[in-house]
């Protein structure tokens, strides 16, 4: 038996915003080394769900568990071992991606910096706009300069939140390479909540399907397309998204 904890173990969350039940008792794990997929429609509860296990937002009922430590109560003891990428969290404008990039690195007090720099730059085609301001860039640079952010420290667990959304076909394709380079370099295991079902097949192991805030199915993407008698998980998706939602819940 394996003695590496999962790398992330979430038990009957819930958050409410007023009147509104945003994540209603969700759980779900993801073994070490593992991606796991978050789908859902538009305000499913997966940006809420991945701001509460980055601890910005804080749940009203459930257990997180971060690399075998309770979250929020050992959260110093992991929150050097993960990072993140969303595009609702954005940097700071007038400071240059270089200069945006040292901060986060020093924050996670990343040995050797200015190599670890030039390699994520490297890896994300950061070069033609290192030391421009990051206020001046488009969506597209921006993403890639928030993925080059949340792998600065190397995480263990990755929480993407829609990470290629922004991007053209050539370089979402191209992230995603660079996105399987570092899992297989790292062993790391990612949360990817994403909208886009090639990229969930290519990347990810499970996936765990949202809607209303609560776990509509979950599985792996050739276990649910054989469930659904469907050979895409485009067209899972849609079934799930548009069956009656009285039969649903799991
Ligand atoms: N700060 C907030 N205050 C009030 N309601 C909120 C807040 N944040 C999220 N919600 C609501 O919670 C629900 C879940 O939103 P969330 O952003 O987690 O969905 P999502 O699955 O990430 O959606 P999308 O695919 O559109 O990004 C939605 O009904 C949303 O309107």
């Amino acid at each position: 038996m394996s003695t590496v904890p999962p790398a992330l173990v979430v038990r009957d969350l819930v958050k409410r915003f007023g009147a509104v039940t945003a994540v209603d008792r969700i759980s779900f794990t993801i073994p070490a080394g593992a991606t796991v997929g978050l789908l859902g429609g538009n305000g499913a509860g997966k940006t809420t769900t991945i701001g509460m296990i980055m601890g910005l937002i804080e749940p009203d009922g459930g257990e997180i568990a971060v690399l075998g430590h309770p979250i929020p109560r050992e959260r110093d003891a992991v929150l050097g071992r993960m990072n993140f990428e969303s595009p609702y969290v954005d940097m700071p404008h007038r400071l240059t991606v270089r200069q945006n990039l040292t901060v986060f690195g020093r924050l996670y007090a990343v040995p050797d910096l200015k190599a670890r720099i030039a390699r994520l730059a490297a890896d994300f085609a950061l070069g033609d706009f290192l030391d421009r301001r990051a206020g001046q860039l488009s969506a597209g640079q921006k993403t890639r300069v928030a993925l080059a952010k949340a792998l600065i420290n190397e995480p263990d667990l990755l929480l993407l939140d829609e990470p290629t959304a922004s991007l053209d076909p050539d370089t979402a394709d191209w992230v995603r390479g660079r996105l399987e380079d570092y899992r297989a370099r790292r062993g790391a295991s990612i949360l990817l909540a994403s909208h886009n079902m090639p990229e969930v097949e290519r990347l990810c192991d499970e996936v765990v399907v949202l809607a209303r805030g609560r776990v509509e199915d979950r599985g792996t993407p050739a276990d649910l397309k054989a469930r659904y008698g469907r050979d895409t998980m485009e067209a899972v998706f849609l079934d799930i998204a548009r069956r009656p939602r009285a039969a649903a819940a799991i």
